[in-house]
């Protein structure tokens, strides 16, 4: 009731179990906080937090516009709602190493348990769109830097991103990686990777965790979990997705509003009521309460 009964370390500490274990680590994108429990119940490893998510709820397109009050805020909100860990996405911390310290410091605060931090000049672009920039090598490896040396609780993952690969190509991806986690980074998150093969070869390349981003309408195909794991991927995001399906089935629904008056024909798929309360931990507020009132003062009249 309330919240996820576990504590951020805790969170932090089955992150790295699982990415230490040799089983894929299977992340949705939690594209609002109710979503995260379901994604708990249903059996995933984990939450990812995306951040073209929060632009696109915000209106904004995904260009670096955020602050980082409302990524820390929308971490806190998806975080307390489950158990699992939650990866979030703080764009290019930013600013440069200072203001990535203290992005660091607030989304540790905001108790996520990891983040990642990638090597785009801003204005930023989301990943998989052409015409992106990267900063240089020092720059990049200077962000990682000032965040493992920002983080106060060392069970923090920090994850690097390159989004190198759709510039400079992947013998320039590979080598990157590199100098990223002998920054210091905990894992990798590889942009925009064009096939398993380019996964194998960021894979050769590190001896960290990797991350494949498997979002829709992007440069990389739709691989399976299987194939994932069949190139030694460690997690796997699917940023946006949820936000995909709900908002099809929302345009879907509404024109049918729109044509017929009515949504009755709708309901045997929408989520019910009492599905919506399971979620939400209802029945365990109404015990709560009953426990309150029927709580009796020893020698009380
Ligand atoms: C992973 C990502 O950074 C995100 O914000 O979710 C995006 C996803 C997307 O826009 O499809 C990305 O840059 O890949
Ligand atoms: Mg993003």
């Amino acid at each position: 009731m309330l919240s996820t009964t576990r504590t951020p370390a805790e969170k932090r500490q089955a992150f790295r179990e699982g990415l230490a274990s040799g089983t894929l680590q299977r992340f949705p994108g939690a594209f609002t906080p109710l979503s995260a429990p379901l994604i708990q119940e249903l059996g995933f490893e984990g939450a990812y937090i995306s951040g073209a998510v929060m632009a696109a709820e915000l209106g904004l397109p995904d260009i670096g516009l955020t602050t980082l009050t409302e990524v820390a805020q929308r971490g806190r909100e998806i975080s307390r709602m489950t158990d699992l860990p939650t990866l979030i996405d703080a764009d290019t911390g930013f600013g440069e190493a200072m203001n990535v310290a203290r992005t660091v410091q607030e989304l540790e605060d905001a108790g996520v348990s990891g983040l990642h931090l990638e090597d785009q000049v801003n204005p930023k672009r989301c990943g998989h769109l052409d015409g992106k920039e990267v900063v240089g090598l020092d720059t990049a490896v200077q962000r990682i830097a000032a965040a493992v040396a920002a983080r106060r609780d060392p069970g923090l993952v920090i994850m690097a991103r390159t989004d190198i690969r759709g510039v400079e190509g992947l013998a320039a991806a590979a080598d990157r990686a590199k100098a990223l986690e002998a920054a210091g980074a905990d894992a990798i998150f590889p942009e925009a990777m064009a096939s398993l093969e380019e996964f194998a070869a960021i894979r050769a390349a590190v001896d960290v965790p990797i991350l494949a981003n498997m979002t829709e309408f992007g440069k990389s195909a739709l691989f399976t979990h299987q194939q994932l794991r069949d190139v030694g991927v460690d997690l796997v995001i699917h940023p946006v997705s949820l936000l995909r399906i709900a908002m099809g089935a929302i345009e879907r629904e509404l024109l049918e509003l729109r044509e017929t008056g009515t949504l009755d024909g709708a309901v045997p798929r929408m989520q019910t009521r009492a599905r919506l309360y399971e979620l939400n931990d209802y029945a365990a507020y109404g015990a709560f309460d009953e426990r309150v009132f029927d709580f009796e003062v020893p020698g009380a009249p």
